[in-house]
């Protein structure tokens, strides 16, 4: 399971950033893609990048395959699960702009700077069913792209492309968006304060902090997170400091991190949060940790050569 999430400072700066929840690694590493480099894109939707990126993924054949990434321009994508919904096109549609499943999160940060150029792009895509190599197939995915005014929700499955506009700001996996965001009608007896109730006649008073929150749920399914990730990212309150924000992040991710043991996926191996990751757009900053490491690493993408012919390996 995955769970992303996009939010704003107190000067409107964008932070974007992603539970990265699976079974098992891929090597992933973060990856900086500089301007000029060329991508085979297999129906030449990307011919050159035209913004420098840096994100996690893994390098195929020279090529960079993305899992999230944010650009030089404050434009942000992060791919997550979406089984037994995504459909790609089998086959490229002539005259439209063919994206491969995989260079997906490449075509988003490498040719775009908002989510509003995304959104136009979007309008004449197709996102296709064709690997990089046979030992990775297509990964059946659905991503959310931010930038500093809003985010977006893309969803490409047997009814075809499909866009939503997200004003909570966050993803998890299966269902739909669509699902998620109705589901929260759900909970909408859930608040952060403090109160006194008088259900029961009698003004009775709470355990303490947090009685309001009673019926959030606590479990790693992907309709949980979601509402929990939507709450906590409600309901913190904004912060004008790099640090304060990127802590923001990743307590606000931990909220929604899986822990080995709790969650087996269908293969009985347990899931757990691989990676945590915070792309904070106006430092250009890409900061992650691992399971293993909670030490929190960061990597500037002007601390690399921004104009390049190859995918740097940070
Ligand atoms: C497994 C990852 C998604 C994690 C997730 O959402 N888990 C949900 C679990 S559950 O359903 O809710 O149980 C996805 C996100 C990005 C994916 C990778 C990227 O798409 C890049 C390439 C794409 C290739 O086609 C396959 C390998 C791959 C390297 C992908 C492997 C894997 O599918 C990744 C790493």
């Amino acid at each position: 399971m995955c769970t992303g999430m996009r939010f704003n400072d107190t000067e409107g700066r964008m932070f974007f950033g992603r539970n990265l929840d699976w079974t098992f690694d891929y090597g992933e590493r973060a990856l900086v893609v500089p301007r000029g480099f060329k991508p085979a894109s297999p129906f030449g939707a990307t011919s050159e990048v035209s913004h420098a990126l840096i994100g996690m993924g893994i390098v195929e054949e020279g090529q960079p395959l993305l899992f999230d990434a944010g650009n030089d321009a404050g434009l942000a994508v992060a791919g997550l699960n979406f089984p037994g919904y995504a459909e790609y096109a089998p086959a490229p549609i002539e005259g439209k702009t063919n994206v491969a499943a995989w260079e997906f999160p490449l075509w988003v940060a490498a040719n775009f700077a908002t989510v509003d150029e995304v959104a136009a792009a979007l309008r004449d895509a197709v996102i296709v069913d064709e690997p990089i190599a046979p030992k990775w197939p297509s990964s059946l995915l659905h991503w959310i792209i931010g930038d500093a005014t809003r985010s977006i929700v893309v969803e490409y499955t047997a009814a075809g492309m499909q866009v939503f506009e997200n004003p909570v700001d966050v993803l998890a996996n299966q269902p739909g968006y669509n699902w998620h965001a109705e589901n929260l009608r759900n909970y909408l007896n859930v608040s952060s304060a403090f109160d006194s109730k008088g259900a029961f006649g009698q003004p009775l008073a709470p355990f303490g902090a947090g009685a309001s929150q009673r019926g959030l749920p606590g479990d790693y399914s992907s309709p949980s997170r979601f509402v929990r990730a939507a709450y906590v990212n409600a309901n913190y309150p904004a912060k004008n400091d790099e640090a304060a924000n990127v802590s923001r992040m990743f307590h606000s991710l931990a909220q929604v991190a899986m822990v080995e043991g709790g969650a087996a996926a269908y293969d009985g191996k347990f899931e757990k949060t691989l990676y945590t990751s915070c792309f904070s757009a106006v430092t250009r900053t890409y900061y992650f940790n691992t399971y293993d490491d909670v030490t929190i690493r960061s990597y500037r993408l002007d601390d690399y050569p921004l104009e390049g012919d190859r995918v740097i390996e940070a």
